[in-house]
């Protein structure tokens, strides 16, 4: 079904193709041309500088790849020469009846010779594509895997889809470039090859025009989804819903789905969802759009019969003019003609696809991040062990946010240099946004953050990382062993395993630690690619064991996690350059006295610095804030000290209130 939206001077046409909706981009014939021109033009430079790049890491390797490619390519004109040879010979000597031997003899060597010479190009090339294609693979795999490392969240958020494109398919799409060249080159040789043939036997030029009948029709006729500019989104309700039940069946969920008793209920909602989608198309929107009709099938087919008219008409018409050869040699070269052109036309498509996939990657080292560096240095003044911070009248939205409501609203406050600073407030109410302002993970999108007196976006980034240490519930363990998990809190010294295990140690860590088998050199989600083929791991056998050890792999508890990447923490204070240190409920999983003990080892390392805590259990650090910031739907409703918005009765009494009571009623019970 096709919905044309037939509005005037629409620019859109909408299509609906099974559980799709696609959007796609109109285009008038002559705008067609200019669109399509242009292109072209935009593929150049990325062409040039893709072959230059990949022919520069095996010069000579990729040339004689490339002419034994053209070697396969004339191969056939080659051979289809030898066979009309060969075939002549032996009509001659048939109607003669008097075979030419010694001719025969070496128009057959002179085959074999060719075939043998086409088996030795094929083997070398084989053995040496995996060397070439290694290095392609891993040169683009280096650029992806350091472009994506500079990025910063928001530059992320944009380009999510391709922030971590697969460097796998390039040498293909390479090869995909060099492949249409040879094609091209072999179409324009067998093309002479029939003209000669045909004019030298008498057939006539317009044999050739015969032969390029059918393939003429299919190039004209070409519609493929991808070479239009499209959105495509799946809009069928029960694809959806069987989509999103069949996620279900992850391992994330599993837990939930036992416990809770819903294995059923999903099932019955697959099989409702699954009715309800019935026959309907879910093939990818390229599969489904520009499906041929009958009549167009059936024309094409007998396009490609053209010759066979011909050769039937000409048997009728002169039947003496011609040799039988000559005919054998033509219906040779037209079957090689259109498989040539076919594969040709497959190349295209491989190739425009192989062009912008290599668009997309080089696309992505010039995805600007969105934080612009700064230039001043940090710290300005190496006396002061804290840092003073002042956000004034700032106001934030997360990029790409749906919501209509800002994440902060016109918040104004300063911490002065070495002030411990509490933030409290409910759910949403825009804690963690500042902390990640105050980190430059986010610039505000109204207002000022000074550090020290000066624009934070001044500063030079980097700098301003090293002076701040965080410790927030979204930090992960890197899959590297345990000890760089915490040393990497200072790089530098990531190697120094006492002050790794003064880190533990503070961070709450090293008790576990010892523990483990491997102690501190555990790994844990420790990067693995195991096959494990044809074998059943319940067996008993050795190699079943084997199989079975494979997959052992260490754990520990969140509050474990939560313990090392504290102890991350701790060791970045070893860098001695930390004047903010900012802890967004990195001690959420911790018990009740790993939390206290946390917060006296943090407070134990304040020396001076300035330190931003978020938290929502009052006590263990609101009693020793300078002052504790009260947020509310993103604005900033109480502060001072404890005592002061006791007093106040306000935002933060509510709070407290209801863990106090709770915690009376607790007693009282
Ligand atoms: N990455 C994000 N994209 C869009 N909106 C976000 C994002 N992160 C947070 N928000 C929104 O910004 C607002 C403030 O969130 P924030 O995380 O700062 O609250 P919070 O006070 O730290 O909450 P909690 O106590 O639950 O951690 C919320 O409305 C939240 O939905």
């Amino acid at each position: 079904m096709k919905l044309d939206s037939q509005q005037k001077g629409s620019l859109i046409e909408e299509v609906q193709l099974g559980v799709w909706r696609i959007l796609i981009q109109k285009e008038t014939s002559s705008a067609g041309v200019a669109a399509r021109w242009s292109k072209f033009k935009t593929m150049v430079p990325t062409v040039q500088r893709h072959v230059a790049e990949v022919v520069a890491l095996a010069p000579v390797l990729i040339s004689l790849i490339f002419l034994s490619k053209l070697w396969t390519g004339l191969e056939d004109v080659l051979l289809l020469h030898l066979s009309g040879r060969i075939l002549t010979i032996i009509e001659v000597g048939i109607k003669e009846g008097r075979p030419d031997v010694m001719a025969i003899v070496n128009a057959v060597v002179a085959r074999m010779l060719v075939v043998s010479a086409s088996a030795t190009v094929e083997w070398w090339r084989n053995q040496t594509i995996p060397i070439v294609s290694r290095r392609v693979l891993h040169h683009y795999e280096d650029f992806i895997f350091s472009a994506n490392l500079e990025k910063d969240l928001t530059s992320v958020h944009a380009n999510n889809e391709d922030i971590s494109l697969n460097a796998k398919p390039v040498w293909d799409n390479f090869t995909s470039l060099m492949d249409i060249t040879t094609t091209i080159i072999q179409v324009v040789t067998l093309l002479a090859y029939i003209f000669h043939v045909a004019v030298s036997s008498r057939h006539g030029p317009v044999f050739v025009l015969l032969c390029l009948g059918r393939p003429l029709m299919t190039l004209r006729f070409r519609q493929y989804l991808w070479e239009k500019v499209y959105v495509a989104e799946a809009v069928d309700p029960g694809y959806l819903r069987l989509r999103a039940l069949r996620q279900l069946s992850e391992d994330k969920y599993r837990q939930d789905i036992i416990s809770g008793n819903i294995g059923d209920y999903v099932l019955q909602e697959f099989t409702r969802a699954r009715e309800q989608l019935g026959d309907t198309e879910t093939r990818h929107p390229q599969q489904l759009y520009g499906r041929k009709s009958l009549s167009y099938e059936v024309t094409v087919m007998l396009l490609g019969n053209l010759t066979m008219l011909y050769y039937a008409a000409i048997s009728v018409l002169n039947p003496s003019q011609f040799t039988l050869t000559s005919i054998a040699t033509l219906q040779h070269s037209e079957s090689i003609l259109q498989k040539t052109f076919y594969d040709g036309m497959r190349q295209i498509d491989d190739v425009r696809l192989g062009i912008d996939f290599a668009r997309r990657i080089y696309a992505l080292g010039d995805i600007a991040n969105s934080l612009k560096d700064g230039s001043l240095e940090y710290p300005r003044d190496a006396e002061t062990a804290g840092m003073a911070i002042e956000l004034k009248n700032v106001s934030f939205s997360y990029p790409g946010s749906k919501s209509n409501v800002k994440a902060l609203n016109d918040v104004t406050f300063s911490i002065k240099a070495g002030q411990l600073v509490v933030l409290v407030g409910e759910n949403g109410s825009g804690k963690s946004t500042i902390v990640k302002l105050l980190a430059r993970l986010y610039d505000a999108t109204e207002g000022q953050i000074l550090v020290d007196g000066n624009n934070i976006q001044d500063y030079k980034m980097a700098d301003l990382r090293k002076a701040t240490a965080s410790l927030t519930q979204d930090h992960h363990l890197y899959p590297l062993s345990l000890s760089e998990n915490i040393g990497l809190g200072n790089p530098a010294r990531a190697s120094d395993h006492d002050l790794v295990r003064e880190a533990a140690k503070k961070g709450g860590a090293e008790g576990f630690l010892s523990k483990l088998k491997e102690g501190f050199s555990t790994i844990l989600e420790q990067y693995t690619e195991q096959y494990t083929v044809n074998i059943n791991t319940s067996d008993k056998t050795p190699l079943a064991k084997e199989a079975e050890k494979l997959k052992k792999t260490a754990d520990i508890s969140g509050g474990e996690r939560q313990r090392i990447v504290a102890s991350r923490t701790f060791m970045r204070f070893t860098s001695g350059a930390v004047k903010l240190m900012i802890a967004d409920e990195g001690s959420s999983a911790l018990d009740p006295e790993g939390e206290w003990e946390l917060f006296k080892n943090l407070r134990e390392e304040r020396a001076g610095k300035s330190m931003v805590f978020v938290t929502h259990r009052f006590g263990h650090l609101t009693k020793y804030a300078d002052m504790i910031l009260c947020m509310k739907d993103g604005n900033l409703v109480e502060s001072g000290t404890h005592e002061e918005l006791i007093k106040m009765g306000g935002e933060y009494f509510k709070l407290y209130d209801v863990q106090a009571k709770a915690f009376d009623s607790e007693k009282a019970a």
